[in-house]
């Protein structure tokens, strides 16, 4: 349930039984309200220059008339207390009186109305009404059975306004720590999102988006593991871009990197969803296959990617070398790119014997 859905009453648990307890806590009884009854026509009489009195002291200390402000701020609270206090002398302490008193320590407390002061303003109006009746009253028990019913009276009343300030600043505290829970949280949150970010960047290259060299060690490490443990085999992929320093001479640095990021998209095209690709240096790049032999690979890497290059006619050639390890005997990480790289050499080798064979014609014909 809502704060706002229950009344102060609810919220602070006060029924027509807790305010008879509060009573007896205060020594109030019956003959204190008759008390009190018996001066409300003198109360009522002498409200209006018992109010202005009470103003006038007020407004004579510069922190409270810098509270209450302008006129007719000044008019309303002349309104409220002229009902306050002849709800003192009303003789009718229940609900709807606690009620007033609880919204007064709520408003004093929303205002900024520090505690000193509002003491201090009640004991002024105590001290003008103590001598209302000491004025109106001859020398007699009655006088003393009035003054100490009103005191009572005012005990029961300050409990009550100061329960709800301190509930309020209670709930004041309550809502900055949940603010600043929530900041914390927000914190953590981005602090969390940022080493994301960070552990991204230091996993991948920035030109091509692949993982890096660094991460190829790890996975394949990883991947050799898990393959001898599974009994499979796993092989390693090794691409070269053929005569790429050519391509950066040519056509320049930015379309040799176009070139590279090409490579890659290419690459990560024709993977499957368990394989990994890697940039290993300027244009070599790698790609670890779980579960799958050196014919396998070839057929998904060297076939699929040639046929993605003149599917896309662009005007690369690469040259693959494939190798592949287990399921029975396994080698180490290193052997493995080794094995690849050079048979991507041998690949290269071929391309550039073939290359010069074609290009030998043309040669002769000079
Ligand atoms: N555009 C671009 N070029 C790069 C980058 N990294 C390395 N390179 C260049 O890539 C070229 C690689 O040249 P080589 O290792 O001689 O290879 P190649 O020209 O392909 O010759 P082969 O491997 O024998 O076919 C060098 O000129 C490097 O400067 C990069 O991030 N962007």
């Amino acid at each position: 349930m809502k704060q706002t859905d229950q009344t102060l009453l609810e919220q602070m648990r006060i029924t027509d039984f807790e305010i008879e307890y509060r009573k007896t806590l205060f020594n109030f009884s019956h003959s204190d309200a008759d008390a009190l009854i018996r001066f409300h026509s003198v109360a009522e009489a002498r409200i209006e220059p018992l109010v202005t009195q009470f103003y006038e002291l007020q407004t004579s200390v510069p922190e409270i008339a810098l509270l209450i402000g302008d006129s007719d701020t000044l008019a309303r609270l002349r309104a409220a207390q002229r009902k306050y206090i002849l709800d003192l002398f009303s003789g009718v302490y229940d609900l709807a009186y606690v009620n007033n008193r609880l919204r007064i320590g709520l408003v004093h407390k929303r205002i900024g109305v520090e505690p000193k002061l509002y003491l201090a303003g009640i004991h002024t109006l105590k001290q003008l009404l103590n001598t209302l009746i000491t004025d109106h009253i001859g020398d007699t028990p009655e006088r003393l059975l009035t003054l100490q019913a009103l005191e009572k009276l005012f005990m029961f009343d300050i409990a009550l306004v100061f329960e709800t300030y301190i509930r309020s600043l209670v709930a004041e505290i309550e809502s900055s720590r949940e603010k600043s829970e929530q900041y914390a949280r927000g914190l953590e949150e981005k602090v969390r999102e940022r080493t994301h970010q960070l552990e991204d960047v230091s996993r991948t290259d920035p030109l091509t988006g692949l993982l890096n060299t660094r991460q190829l060690s790890e996975t394949l490490t990883k991947g050799l593991r898990q393959a001898e443990r599974r009994g499979e085999p796993l092989a390693v992929a090794y691409i070269d871009v053929n005569d790429f320093k050519l391509i950066n001479d040519q056509y320049g640095h930015q379309h040799g990197d176009e070139i590279l990021r090409f490579v890659a998209t290419t690459i990560r095209r024709i993977l499957r969803t368990e394989d990994s690709s890697f940039r290993y240096g300027g244009d070599e790049f790698c790609i670890v296959l779980p579960n799958c032999t050196q014919e396998q690979a070839e057929l998904i890497v060297t076939r699929r990617l040639y046929e993605e290059m003149i599917q896309r006619e662009e005007c690369v050639s690469l040259s693959v070398g494939c190798a592949s390890t287990g399921p029975n005997e396994f080698c180490s990480p290193e052997a493995l790119i080794r094995q690849a790289d050079e048979r991507m050499y041998v690949m290269k080798a071929a391309c550039k014997q073939h290359s010069t064979e074609t290009a030998a014609p043309s040669h002769t014909e000079k």
